[in-house]
């Protein structure tokens, strides 16, 4: 038998995941973000409300390196800002290659999905559904229902962010509240391929 464990073995352990709320226990780091802080990410926001939490993300904190995975809840409010449904920021991960796993757990939303040149990918995401996010899909997550949408995000550990080509650029479609539910449409403020 060989023992040649590396020195920074870590201890397993264990999480709880309240399905409804996303609340993780015992207590991990919570990022909040607010309508101020996806300020410039809608196309109409005259009737954006300032400093009220759009979404919280609840991370199980690992190394962030690429022998683990980093995981996470998200917990995002129902409502729209200009007939655009509550989304979050968006992101291509900085190592473009890195693939991710949601599994929705409440709620219901959509999954909108964008390759750089353009190509565009839109996935249902309701309780129980698991969406796989191969690598160079950048991904925003839309709740489309009237109840916060919650789901539990995995991904590679030096996957990173990379925010700003979705701030500069946008996304190549939005999701807007149409006559008979959500309509997945182009963004008229898209300048990317
Ligand atoms: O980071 P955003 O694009 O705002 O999305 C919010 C969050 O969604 C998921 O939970 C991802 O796994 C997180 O890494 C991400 O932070
Ligand atoms: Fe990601």
């Amino acid at each position: 038998m060989t023992t040649d464990l590396p020195a920074d073995v870590m201890v397993p352990f264990a999480v709880h995941v309240d399905f409804q709320s996303g609340a993780l226990t015992p207590d991990p780091v919570i990022l909040r973000r607010s309508h101020a802080d996806l300020a410039g990410y809608f196309v109409n926001e005259s009737d954006a409300p300032g400093e009220d939490e759009m979404y919280a993300v609840h991370e199980i904190r690992v190394p962030a390196t690429n022998n683990n995975l980093l995981s996470s809840t998200t917990v995002l409010q129902p409502g729209t800002v200009g007939g655009e449904y509550f989304m979050t920021k968006g992101h291509f991960h900085a190592t473009r290659d890195r693939a991710e796993i949601y599994l929705t757990l409440s709620g219901q939303g959509l999954l909108v999905m964008a390759l750089e040149d353009g190509t565009t990918q839109t996935k249902e995401m309701r309780p129980g559904i698991v969406n796989y996010v191969p690598g160079h899909w950048a991904h925003r997550s839309v709740n489309t229902g009237d109840v916060p949408l919650v789901f539990y995000a995995v991904y590679i550990g030096d996957a990173g962010y990379d925010y700003a080509t979705i701030a500069d650029q946008g996304f190549p479609v939005i999701v807007v509240e149409g006559e008979d539910g959500p309509e997945v449409v182009p963004n008229p403020r898209y300048t990317g391929r």
